[in-house]
């Protein structure tokens, strides 16, 4: 009984937030960010980790209140192993979604872990530099706990002097989704 009520306000506290509660451009409400961890924790559960005993989950929250997860994928040639982070970001692009208003990352370490230096480079492809990033420790959302293992930085902090030299750098914009496909 407990399980389907708890799904259940799970559901009407998902509708209600990306009805009402459309995120802002400015910083992450409380909310967004509660909403965020939450995802990035059930993402966590599907990391494929059978070389690294590692998990990571990402949740990254789209301008229009959507949330895309990732999950870390192991590989056995360790190198081609593809981070939470780098797996959300592709599949929101490739699901037409290039605008984005924040990122949570967990792990199961105790304390936040911070993404590796190629995700970084693919985060600030399209992030702004001052997008929050919540960086999650794995109790964090253990009510019990009193200090809450959660540290908020941003893309520029994670990426300061990124790359800028090609022409769609200059003004800073990243081309939209042609229109004709969007109805695909
Ligand atoms: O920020 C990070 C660091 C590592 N990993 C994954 C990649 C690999 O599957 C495992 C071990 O590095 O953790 C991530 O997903 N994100
Ligand atoms: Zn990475």
């Amino acid at each position: 009984m407990f399980v389907p009520l708890r799904m259940l306000w799970n559901l009407f506290m998902e509708l209600r937030i990306s009805l009402l509660m459309p995120p802002s451009d400015s910083g992450l409400s409380e909310f967004d960010k509660h909403r965020l961890s939450m995802h990035a924790f059930k993402a966590k559960e599907k990391a494929y980790h059978p070389h690294s005993n590692f998990s990571v989950g990402a949740a990254l929250l789209c301008t229009d209140g959507q949330v895309i997860t990732g999950c870390s994928v192991d590989n056995a040639a360790y190198g081609v192993s593809t981070c939470a982070e780098q797996v959300a970001i592709v599949k929101a692009v490739s699901e037409g979604r290039r605008s984005f208003v924040g990122l949570a990352i967990v792990s199961d370490l105790s304390v936040p872990i911070t993404p590796c230096g190629v995700c970084r480079q693919v985060l600030a492809e399209f992030c702004d530099p001052g997008m929050p990033v919540p960086l999650l420790a794995n109790h964090s959302l253990n009510p019990d706990n009193n200090s809450r293992g959660m540290k908020e930085v941003t893309i520029g902090h994670l990426l300061p002097f990124g790359t800028e030299h090609t022409q769609a750098w200059e003004s800073r914009r990243i081309p939209d989704v042609p229109n004709d496909l969007h109805s695909l």
